[in-house]
Parts: structure tokens; sequence; C-alpha cells
């Protein structure tokens, strides 16, 4: 059956998508592994020497096949290694060619070998495959593994230990597996590497068969036996010993066969053996594989029949997501495809949108969601954060008063000032608002990439080439009136200060609550002064008491050109003012006062119109760009693909589709055969 089974699956290649059991082949370096499996299979073909030679994993699948007729002659010709017209090697990475000569077999391995992980005694996890056919191998598939090692040489990383482990562990983890743990005899097999890591993923013993090798090599007097007794390391598939060629026999070349006479003569005439000799040596080694291998299926076959059928859906259900090759479709039916595409891409857009998306997802944000995230946390607190008296000190605010009166001194708390200051700081919402929209573009066009990702694109590469383009120019064009409509908006706070809103402070508020302040402060200072005597007002700054007098005109406390310190004559105190003339000393009460109610309502209004930037530039984008989208993105994409010319170009299936639907028609006509064999026993 499993030799059915593997028929079955042999047009799928390896991804064989139901794991047949395997028998992996584990141990520490050099403990005969390989000498092991060559013996199984009856040829020479393994790269063989000592140090580390197996180097990737090689799954062996032996395939038992009766000799044809015009070939049964030539069945004995291996016995003197020659070639054989009925046993033949096939790797996979090199499909159709066989291999008669199972030298060139070795030195195909020790080539590929090399190729993935270099001269230099690395490894590689990615292993070879090769099908060996003969009529004189048992099917089985054998995987041949790097063996366990400590120390790292040549120029092996540091961790080699861990990656053979790692490496050895993904093959024998599988319940599936069959463990076959090589320990050369003449070595403690309390300590043996292989049955320790077998016993970590087979902790009672049940998948796991002991090799011992090198039997011949154990001092005279010891033997096997108490282990085969299942002494020392019980094991329930139990140990057999086996004798492989030593490296003198096999660089004076010795025979398999000459080799496994010599076993089976070793056993038979060993004091120890004699009595057990028929459980003793390579084939018996081999029946018992293959029984436990027929057992193991036997047991595993409900769960095989299950994987078969959970396949087979995938692949079914596969094929029907890849629809039919459209080569003979009329031109009807792909104008009615291109339609289907684009209705189900903009019905699903609006749907991430809207938030009614079938696969709701509760792992992250996504679409309108994400919309919303960047109006409601992230455009909001970046807008509250923005402070209007962060860039403008109290100085600044008198120098402002000054210049905003003109030539005439002021009179009253100036509103033009106040005007002055406010347009300032509205303009600086223009920032953030052009930057929301721009990020709500970017949460569109990540949308977008999440549809495109939708199965027909896979299938009509140049259909999702157009849709981009398309949508991203759509995108790109709705964001000019958008930006046009967001800073209009700021536009508009900036022009017209609604002084009489509703929720705006009005002057009187304000002054109320300055003298309050400063009535506070003063009774503090008054406490204050009975201790220290501060003057307090009009301080102009140090450099500048000396000359008080002269200066204390209108600007003379609070204005100072550069060097204006020294006594003067009066023709040189009418000199031209400074280049630059700036604001400096303490504020005087009145200024004080006239500062702070400035401030207030430089809050109070700014707060008005930060709250209507919240509210409002969220609406803007939402109109013009997001809603616009939604609305009028499936008339762009019909005026733009629903072509008659356009039609067949973009209808052209990507070569991944053709291919994926051949493979999973394979793949479905294997499994169904699977299945039925299965379904037969
Ligand atoms: N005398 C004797 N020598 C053996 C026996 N089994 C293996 N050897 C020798 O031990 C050496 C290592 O054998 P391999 O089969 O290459 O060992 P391996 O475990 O596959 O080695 P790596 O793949 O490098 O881990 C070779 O020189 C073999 O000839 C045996 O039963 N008797």
């Amino acid at each position: 059956m499993i030799n059915k089974l593997q028929d079955a699956f042999a047009t799928v290649g390896v991804h064989n998508p139901v794991d047949l059991p395997q028998i992996a082949v584990i141990g520490s370096q050099s403990s005969g592994k390989s000498s092991v499996l060559e013996n199984i299979v009856g040829r020479d073909f393994l790269p063989r020497g000592t140090g580390i030679v197996t180097r990737r994993p090689l799954i062996l699948q032996l395939i038992n096949r009766p000799a044809s007729e015009e070939n049964k002659e030539e069945s004995d010709k291996q016995d003197e290694g020659k070639d054989n017209q009925n046993e033949w090697g096939e790797f996979l990475h090199l499909p159709g060619q066989k291999f008669y000569d199972f030298n060139k077999i070795r030195e195909e391995i020790v080539k590929d070998t090399e190729l993935k992980t270099g001269k230099n005694l690395g490894i590689s996890p990615q292993p070879i495959n090769l099908r060996i056919f003969s009529p004189n191998v048992l099917t089985l598939t054998l995987v041949d593994l790097p063996g366990l090692t400590k120390v790292p040489v040549g120029d092996q990383p540091k961790d080699i230990e861990k990656q053979i482990r790692d490496m050895l562990l993904k093959y024998i983890t599988k319940p599936n597996a069959i463990i076959l743990a090589v320990t050369a005899a003449n070595t403690d097999l309390a300590n043996s590497d292989g049955l320790k890591l077998a016993r970590d993923v087979d902790p009672e013993g049940l998948r796991t068969i002991g090799v011992l090798t090198k039997v011949d090599l154990m001092d005279q007097g010891t033997d096997v036996i108490d282990i085969l007794a299942g002494r020392v390391v019980p094991l329930r598939l139990g140990y057999v010993p086996v004798v492989n060629r030593g490296q003198r026999d096999i660089e004076s070349k010795k025979s398999i066969k000459r080799a496994l006479e010599y076993e089976s003569e070793y056993f038979e005439n060993h004091a120890a053996y004699k009595s057990k000799a028929q459980y003793c040596g390579t084939p018996f080694l081999a029946r018992k594989l293959n029984m436990i291998l027929m057992h193991h299926i036997r047991n595993t076959l409900p769960e095989i029949k299950a994987k078969i059928q959970a396949a087979l859906q995938k692949y079914q259900q596969e094929l029907l997501t890849l629809g039919d090759p459209l080569d003979d479709g009329s031109s009807a039916s792909r104008a009615n495809l291109v339609l289907n595409i684009i209705t189900e891409f903009c019905t699903e857009f609006r749907t991430i949108i809207d938030g009614n998306s079938n696969d709701l997802s509760s792992f992250e944000l996504s679409g309108g969601a994400r919309i919303s995230f960047v109006f409601h946390e992230l455009y909001a607190n970046g807008v509250k954060s923005i402070d209007p008296l962060e860039q403008t000190k109290d100085i600044d605010i008198r120098t402002i008063l000054y210049n905003s009166s003109g030539s005439s001194p002021a009179l009253f708390v100036a509103t033009t000032a106040f005007e002055v200051i406010i347009k300032q700081q509205i303009k600086r919402l223009e920032e953030p608002s052009v930057k929301c929209i721009n990020m709500v573009y970017d949460e569109l066009v990540r949308i977008l990439g999440q549809l495109l990702t939708k199965q027909f694109f896979k299938r009509f590469p140049t259909l999702k080439e157009k849709f981009y383009q398309v949508v991203l120019t759509f995108f790109k064009k709705a964001i000019q009136p958008t930006s046009k409509l967001v800073t209009d908006l700021v536009a508009m706070e900036a022009c017209y200060i609604n002084t009489a809103h509703p929720d705006f402070l009005n002057g009187h508020q304000a002054i109320g609550i300055v003298n309050e302040r400063i009535s506070q402060k003063n009774q503090q200072q008054v406490e204050h002064s009975t201790k220290s005597k501060t003057p307090n007002t009009l301080q102009t700054n140090g450099a500048d008491t000396s000359s008080n007098t002269e200066n204390n005109g209108l600007f003379g406390s609070f204005f100072s050109g550069k060097k204006n310190t020294q006594k003067k004559s009066a023709s040189a105190m009418m000199d031209a003012p400074p280049t630059t003339l700036k604001a400096t000393g303490a504020l005087s009460d009145r200024e004080f006062m006239e500062t702070e109610v400035i401030k207030l309502l430089i809050q109070s209004y700014y707060n008005i119109v930060k709250r209507t930037m919240v509210d409002m530039v969220p609406k803007a984008i939402m109109l013009n760009l997001v809603n616009h989208s939604k609305e009028e993105l499936q008339r762009e994409l019909l005026t733009e693909l629903y072509k008659h010319d356009v039609l067949d170009d973009l209808l052209q299936e990507s070569d991944f589709t053709r291919q994926r639907r051949k493979d999973c028609k394979k793949m479905i006509e294997a499994l169904q055969k699977a299945d039925e064999i299965v379904g037969s026993v």
C-alpha cells in the first residue's frame, strides 16, 4: 500500500501533503550510519570516510520494483557492482536523469553537498532527495542525517552542536517518524548521543530502534548480549547488532555482497551470537524496519486518511479560487469578469471603511477604525498640544502692543494686538491639519494594498498593476480639493476673529480675572516687602538706571537702543534712533495688566478655534477624500478599465496562476488516487 501511495504522490514531487512515515537515522559522527544505510540498500553509493561526511539530510526513498522480463538476467550484475538496468537512482534536483552507475550517485551527493554548504565542513538543513529503484530493496523511506558532534572543526560555526541537534529534532519529532538510533558497540551505550536525543522525543522508546555497529571492533570477550536483552537501555522495538565494512574494507573496495556474507558468517560463528544469529545482521534489520513500518502505517492509517481528506479539500478549494482558465472565454465573459472584480473591489473598499468587514480582527485596528484613530487621537491631540503662547513671550506681546497702536499712544487694551497674535497662531494650525490629510491618504493606500492581495489580483498581475495606478491616481487627485478645503478652513479662522463668539471670554471678564490675580499678587508682595524692600515697578535693566532721568519719556522705560548709557549733550540725545529698537526692562503695572489680559483672550479664543478645527478638519477630509473615494471610485475604475481595448490585456493570467492550477490539479488527482488506495484497505 505504501508503495502505491508513494507512486500516487510521485507526480507531485516531494511536496507530499501527507506525511508518510519515515525512518530517520541518527547517531554520533562516524558511528556507522551511512554504512548501515548502504548495507540496507545493498549498494555502495554514499560518501564515506572519517570525520563529518554527511552534512545535509539525505531523504532516501527505496522503491521496490520487480525486474522487467528482458532485464531479468541482468539482476546478477550488481553482485559485481556493475551497472544493471534494473537498479537506478534519481535525484529530485536533477529530474529525468537516471543514474545507473552508483559511483556517479555518490559523486552527485558530494557535489551537491558542497554546492550548498561549501567545502569547509559546514552543514545545511536543505535535504537532498534521492530515490532508488531496485528489485533488491524493500520499499522504505529513510533519512540519513549529519552525525551528532560536540566540537566544531574547520570553519564550522561555534554552535554546530545545536545546529545539528535542531536539524535532527525536526525529523524525529514528528510522531510519524521511526528513529533508527545508531551507536557503535565499542562505545558506552549509556552515553549514546543518538539514544539520548531519541529519548527526548520518544521517552518511552516506542518508536526507536537501536542499531549497534562495529560489533566486530569490540574488545575480546565483550559482547552486546546484555543490551539485546534490554538490560541496559530498554527499547520496545529492540536492538539489532550489525557488522559493516571497516575503513580498510572500503579502501580495498570490498563489495557489499562480500561484506554481507562476512557479516552473517561473523554472527553464525561467534560464540555469543550463534544461538540468535537470525536476529542479527543487516538483512534482519531491513526486514524488521519494513515490518515496523508496516505496523506503523497500519496504526497511523486513520490519521493518514484524515490528512488525505483534508489536503484534498484544501486543494479543491484553491482550484476553485484559481478559477477556470480564460483562454477560451468570450469577450463578453471577460468584460463581465472585470465588471465583477471592480464591483467586488469597491464594495469591499466601502465595507472596510464603514467597518462592516466580515473578517473583523480582534488583533489590530483596521480600515475605518484606523482613520478614526488618526482623527480623534493623532490629530485631536496634535492640535490640543499646540500652545499659542509658547512662542510669544510677554515682552514680545508688549512690543506688538506698542507696534499695533502705531504712532498714537494706546489708551485701551489694544484689540489689534490681540488680533495680530491670534491670527499668527491660528496659521500654525495649518501644518497638523495638512499632515492629517496625508495620514488619511496613507490609510487609504494601506486599504488599497490590503485589497490588492485578493486572489483575483494574484491571478491577473496586469489587472492588479492597473488597479493600483488608477486608484492611487484617484486618491492623489482627491488630495488637492481636500487640501484646499482644509487650508481654507484655517484661512477662514484666521481671516475673521469672531470676538462675539458665545464661548469667548469677553474683555470685561478678562480684566476682572487679571485684576483679581494682580491684587492677589500685590497682597503677597506686601507681606513680602516688610522683609525685603525691592522696588517692583518701572525697573529698567541695570545699565540703564543711570540715564533714567533723561530717558523716562514715553518709551524711555522700555525701549533702549544700543549704547545709550552715558550722559549725553542735548544734541547728542537727538541722534537718529538706533537701527534696532527693542523693548527691555520689566513691565509696568499697566503693561503687565494689558499683557495678561491679552494672553487670557488669546488662550480663550485659541481654544475655540482648536475645537472648531478638531471638529471640522475630519469632516472636510471625509467629504473630499474618504467619502469622495467611496462614492466615485467605482465610476473612475469603470471609465479607466472597463474598455474593450484593454480587457484582453488586463486578464492575462500570471505564470504563477497557470502553474499553480496545474499543480493543484495534479495534487488533487494524486490525492484522489491515494484516497482510493487507503479506502480499499
Ligand atoms: N570495523 C567496522 N567499521 C565500521 C563499522 N561501521 C562503520 N565503520 C567504519 O566507521 C567509519 C564511519 O562510518 P560511516 O558509516 O561513514 O559513519 P557515519 O555515522 O555515517 O559518519 P558521518 O556521516 O560522518 O556522521 C567508516 O570508516 C566505516 O568504515 C563496523 O561495523 N565495523
